[in-house]
């Protein structure tokens, strides 16, 4: 369980303090404008970086308190881009650091889509396959393979881990995550610019705003479309809206 005690930052970029938990079982998506605070807030999350008032604790006790090497087995932060200095295979690099089994590694590497390129080089992937590898190796990082043992209340944080994938991968991505999180007790919380990914997808959504969290609850709370309107500027085409299921979300011609 992740717990936000009055979590803000004040040093540009500033996020206005936030209290709220993430439990475990559930998809999170935080959405917003670009610039927003999303991936501040995700830094936040992951103890990457440290607020300047409040605190997020993991299992009751605060981020910065843990072991790293302990904490690393507990959550996982998939960032927006891979980089690297070396062209490693793409299966050495999903298991580096991890204490995953190979047997485990090759079962994450299957999740994710990832088999037929497993001797590749890193450097020599697509966008959208370099976006996979990083969520494989956050898998494998937080103990996920073949037997799906990991203890429960892992958390994964991803940012924005479908901006690189056609239609197909970003389904199988979604479904794999959301499946994370019911059936392994996991607390995920990505960052979506893909509002209806969150809508089809995510137990409960976050909305951004200039720095604060304006919104949260259920997708069909949060995504209304006067909200969207209102909050991207962008105008919707409201015969798409539905009121009697996950918010459909189309731009207006
Ligand atoms: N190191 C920094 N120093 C000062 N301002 C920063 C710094 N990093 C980010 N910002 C600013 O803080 C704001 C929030 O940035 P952040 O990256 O969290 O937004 P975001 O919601 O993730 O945006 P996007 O959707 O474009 O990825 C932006 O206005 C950004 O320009």
């Amino acid at each position: 369980m992740l717990t936000l005690y009055n979590v803000g930052v004040t040093a540009p970029p500033a996020f206005v303090p936030i209290s709220d938990r993430l439990p475990p079982g559930e998809l999170l998506a935080i959405v917003g404008p670009n610039g927003a605070g999303k991936s501040t807030l995700l830094t936040l999350l992951s103890g990457y970086r440290r607020p300047d008032r409040g605190s997020v604790c993991l299992d009751g006790m605060p981020l910065h308190g843990w072991n790293a090497r302990q904490l690393a087995r507990r959550r996982a932060l998939v960032a927006q881009k891979l980089t690297l200095g070396f062209d490693w295979p793409v299966r050495d690099l999903v298991a580096l650091g991890s204490t995953a089994s190979p047997d485990d590694v090759e079962a994450v590497l299957s999740m994710l889509d990832l088999q037929p390129l497993a001797a590749r080089g890193v450097q020599h992937l697509s966008g959208g396959e370099s976006q996979r590898v990083m969520v494989a190796r956050a898998l494998c990082q937080l103990g996920l393979g073949r037997s799906m043992s990991m203890p429960s209340g892992g958390v994964l944080l991803l940012d924005e881990p479908t901006s690189a994938l056609d239609i197909g991968q970003q389904q199988r991505l979604m479904r794999l995550l959301r499946g994370l999180a019911e059936m392994h007790g996991m607390t995920v919380c990505c960052v979506l610019h893909d509002l209806n990914l969150a809508a089809r997808y995510a137990h409960r959504v976050w909305l951004l705003e200039r720095g604060e969290r304006i919104a949260a609850g259920t997708p069909e709370a949060v995504l209304t479309p006067g909200c969207l309107a209102r909050v991207f500027g962008a105008e919707l085409d409201a015969s798409a809206s539905r009121t009697d299921q996950a918010p459909l979300v189309l731009l207006a011609p």
